[in-house]
C-alpha cells in the first residue's frame, strides 16, 4: 500500500478515553487511543490481557461509547464521547461487520440462510441475497458447505462461513475480535489470510484484535495497547 498518498479513512479515532466506575473503582481502561485506518487496509491490534484491547473495538463498533474523544467513520462524526451523532444501530447494521473468537453461527439454519439473513435485514429480496450470500461463500473457500448446517462443519469453515456473514453487507468497518482463537495455527492462519484477502478486496478498514504474533505478516499495520495507551503504528513492508 502506498502510504504516501492521502487515503480515504474508514476508521479514525482521536483520543479515546474510558473510565469505568468512580472514586475508589475507578479504571482507566483506555487513555487517549488514536488510530487511523485507510480503506482497504488490515490492522492487527496487540496487547496483554487488560489492556483495553476490548474496550477500543467495543467503541469503534458503537457498542461501548468512550467517556471522551471521538469515532469517525469514513469521515462522519458518529461518537463524541458518549454522545451519538447518528441513530448507532441503524448506522452499526449498515456500515459495521462483527468477527467474534467463535463463529455464533444460528445453529438451526445452513451456511447460506445465515449469510443469506444478514443481506435480508437489510432490505434485499431473498433471490439477490441468496446470490450474494452464495458468491461471499465461494470467495471463502465454503461454497460446496452451503448446504450443511453449522454443526456439520469444522471450525475453520464455520469460522470462513462467519466472515462471509461480516462482509455480507459490504461493511466499511469489519472488527475482528480474536476471530481464529479457536483454531490451530495453520487453520488459523489461513482464515486469517482469507479475511485479509477479502477484506482487501472489498475495500474495508479491518481491525483484527489477536494475541497470535505468528501471523502478524498478513496485516498492514500494527498497534499495541499497553495499560490503555495505543502505540504508533508498526507497517508491515
Ligand atoms: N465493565 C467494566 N467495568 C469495570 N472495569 C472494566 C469493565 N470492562 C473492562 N474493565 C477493565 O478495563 C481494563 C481493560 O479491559 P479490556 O477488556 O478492554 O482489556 P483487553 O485488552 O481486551 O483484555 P483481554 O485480552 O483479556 O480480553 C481492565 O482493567 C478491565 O478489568
Amino acid at each position: 500500500m502506498n502510504r504516501d498518498v492521502d487515503r480515504e479513512l474508514a476508521i479514525e479515532t482521536r483520543d479515546l478515553t474510558k473510565i469505568y466506575g468512580s472514586g475508589n473503582t475507578e479504571v482507566v481502561a483506555m487513555r487517549n487511543a488514536s488510530m487511523k485506518v485507510s480503506v482497504g487496509e488490515v490492522v492487527a491490534l496487540l496487547g496483554p490481557s487488560g489492556s483495553g484491547k476490548s474496550t477500543f473495538l467495543t467503541a469503534v463498533g458503537l457498542i461501548n461509547p468512550p467517556t471522551s474523544g471521538q469515532v469517525y467513520i469514513r469521515g462522519q462524526l458518529v461518537l463524541d464521547g458518549s454522545t451519538a451523532h447518528t441513530n448507532l444501530r441503524a448506522f452499526r447494521r449498515r456500515h459495521i461487520g462483527f468477527v467474534f473468537q467463535k463463529s455464533n453461527l444460528i445453529p438451526f439454519l445452513t451456511a447460506i440462510e445465515n449469510v443469506q439473513i444478514a443481506i435480508e435485514l437489510n432490505g434485499e429480496s431473498s433471490r439477490a441475497a441468496r446470490r450474494k450470500a452464495m458468491e461471499l461463500l465461494d470467495d471463502l473457500g465454503v461454497g460446496d458447505r452451503a448446504e450443511n448446517r453449522p454443526s456439520m462443519l469444522s471450525g475453520g469453515q464455520q469460522q470462513r462461513v462467519a466472515v462471509a456473514r461480516a462482509l455480507a453487507n459490504n461493511p466499511s468497518v469489519i472488527l475482528a475480535d480474536e476471530p481464529t482463537a479457536a483454531l490451530d495455527s495453520e487453520r488459523g492462519r489461513q482464515v486469517m489470510e482469507l479475511f485479509c484477502q477479502v477484506a482487501h478486496e472489498h475495500g474495508a478498514g479491518v481491525i483484527v484484535v489477536t494475541h497470535d504474533h505468528r501471523a502478524l505478516d498478513v496485516f498492514d499495520t500494527t498497534y499495541e495497547m499497553e495499560d490503555g495507551r495505543m502505540s504508533p503504528p508498526t507497517h508491515t513492508v
